[in-house]
């Protein structure tokens, strides 16, 4: 189908497709990012029947079961609200039940009989596949259904890959940008990054509860007012807390001023704290959130490139100490990620050129596509329009990918991590006036340098990395002094038994995290980076 630009969407969106095609799990993403009601047939018949399907297949057989399936399709259609709806396999096979919805949006979720086959095996309560043979069962049923799907639907999607990318696939064909991926753990939480979100963002908290805080920066308030006000109109309490900008915020006085003013206001185990900001404000609203009554649920919504690709996903929260940054906080993983792109308008381009290098630091771990994009920007530009998205859905997607194996960071967390054991340091020593990403760049240059000089990487894969981050306008040395930035990286989190640990590659892609005793091959490091050693 050919969809135009800006196409406006349906009102009404069905899946269909073989069992285990995957229409409920693709059907709840799908309604989820878009803001939208999500109903199964299935269970709307469960419903009003009080039976479990089975148990109406065994009681009263298929065909009565069918005519509940088109009294509850009869239904659906007489909803108003937008909405995604899961049919049941077998709900087109009545002709009736084909004309009902011959001008409503169709989604066939193509799906192999084998794939189908395994996917059902891990699950019970298919009665039609229960049997002496179910593979043999669903091959039949894809001969007789599959002509059936491919009349009816309007729109044909492969369902083998992952759910989210269904999904995105499903918005894409009806001329919506948008991307999704999931997290996985065990809460799995979606992240979204598109252009006006307003309407999941909004669905998303109204669902989240009635009491809300809304953390930001001076910068956000406006932003943060006009959500205030939309909550407020659906009936919701909410406060906001402004909080001081940048690194500022991220301080055991600024939480305390929020935990006092959740006190007051009584807020309880039911409230949702919402970050609205950038990475230093998803920091401290994630921790404001993990920490008080013990973790109420949070929501971010990034509004810098810098808090989209990576300080929003991933739960990791915290405040800075004294002795270096983020020294105190907590993994805790939020309810959803809203990267709305509208957001980025208002961005400073240094901020933008900031955000990047956090992008490119997710090409040199791990997708080279990354690196391939950020290639194609011309020198001294930044990515705007579909490059730039398509940027930050490549670098959620490694986040995402890379959190959903390890939230904890026991293992391969911790090439998130790549430039940023120097980089945290640095910014110490600039007493965090220095932007986070100017850090992980000349982070990153100093790695690639001490990569080479332990033999791990080639003295050409350090310069083809400094250049590139350079192409980007980001900073590639630092004229500061090595002992101060030793003595801060000796409280790095990665750390283990005193001794230094580092993140390094050897070349795009390959990555892995070395303990590092060799002070000599740290300062010739330090030195090709511009620091002054003695
Ligand atoms: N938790 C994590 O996994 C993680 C990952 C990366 C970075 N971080 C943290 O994130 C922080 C850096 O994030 P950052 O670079 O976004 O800094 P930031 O939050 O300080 O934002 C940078 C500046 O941009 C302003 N701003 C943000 N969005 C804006 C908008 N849409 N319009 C106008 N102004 C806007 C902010 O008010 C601030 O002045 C650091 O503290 C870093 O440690 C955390
Ligand atoms: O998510 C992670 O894990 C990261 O390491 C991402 C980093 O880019 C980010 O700056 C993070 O805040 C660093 O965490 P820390 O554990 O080094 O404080």
């Amino acid at each position: 189908m050919i969809v135009p630009e800006n196409a406006v969407l349906p009102t009404r969106i069905f899946l269909c497709g073989l069992p285990a095609a995957g229409k409920t799990t693709v059907g709840q993403i799908l309604a989820r990012a878009l803001g939208w009601e999500f109903l199964d047939l299935d269970h709307l018949i469960e419903k009003t029947t009080g039976k479990s399907i089975p148990e109406v297949f065994s009681e009263s057989g298929e065909e009565h079961f069918r005519d509940l399936e088109t009294a509850a399709l009869q239904e659906v259609l007489r909803t108003e609200n937008p909405c995604i709806i899961a049919l049941g396999g077998g709900a087109l096979d009545r002709p009736a039940n084909q004309a009902l919805i011959a001008e409503q949006a169709v989604v066939h979720l193509k799906v192999d009989p084998k794939t189908a086959f395994e996917r059902a095996r891990h699950e019970g309560n298919r009665p039609l596949l229960n049997g002496t043979d179910p593979e043999v069962k669903l091959q039949e049923l894809a001969q007789r259904r599959n002509p059936i799907y491919q009349k009816v639907a309007t729109i044909q999607v492969p369902a083998e890959q992952a759910p989210e990318q269904v999904a995105q696939q499903i918005c894409r064909e009806l001329g919506k940008n948008l991307g999704i991926s999931l997290v996985r753990g065990q809460r799995d939480y979606l992240v979204l990054v598109g252009t006006d979100l307003q309407a999941a963002i909004l669905r998303s908290l109204l669902d989240a509860g009635d009491d809300h805080l809304i953390v930001h920066p001076a910068a956000l308030k406006p932003a943060a007012l006009e959500l205030s006000e939309l909550l407020e109109q659906q009936g919701k309490r909410v406060r906001c807390f402004q909080h001081a900008d940048g690194e500022a915020g991220k301080s055991l006085s600024q939480l305390a001023a929020a935990w006092d003013l959740l006190g007051a206001e009584a807020y309880g185990r039911d409230c949702v704290i919402t970050g609205l900001g950038g990475g230093a404000t998803t920091d401290l609203a994630g921790f404001i959130g993990a920490t008080w009554m013990r973790g109420v649920k949070t929501v971010m919504l990034p509004t810098s490139l810098l808090g989209m690709v990576d300080a929003a996903v991933g739960g990791k929260t915290g405040i800075n100490t004294e002795a270096g940054k983020n020294l105190v906080g907590a993994f805790y993983p939020p309810t959803a990620v809203f990267c709305d792109l509208k957001f980025l308008q208002t961005l400073p381009e240094a901020e933008l050129r900031n955000g990047m290098a956090e992008v490119i630091k997710c090409g040199f771990i791990r997708d080279p596509y990354i690196l391939q994009l950020c290639q194609g920007i011309a020198p001294g530009t930044l990515p705007t329009g579909e490059v730039l998205q398509a940027l930050i859905e490549a670098a959620v997607r490694v986040k995402a990918q890379v959190v959903s194996t390890d939230l904890f960071e026991s293992g391969l967390r911790e090439i998130l991590n790549y430039g940023h054991t120097l980089g945290h340091a640095i910014e110490k020593a600039e007493k965090y006036q220095l932007p986070h990403g100017h850090g992980v760049s000349i982070g990153m240059v100093f790695a690639a340098h001490l990569a080479a000089e332990l033999g791990i990487a080639t003295k050409e894969y350090a310069r083809d990395l400094t250049d590139r981050i350079a192409a980007l306008g980001l900073p590639t040395n630092y004229a500061g002094s090595w002992p101060d930035l030793r003595d801060t990286m000796a409280r790095d989190k990665k750390n283990r038994q005193g001794q230094l640990r580092f993140v390094l590659c050897s070349s795009p892609g390959q990555v892995q995290t070395y303990r590092v005793n060799d002070e000599d091959a740290l300062k010739r490091a330090a030195q090709a980076t511009g620091i002054t050693v003695s």
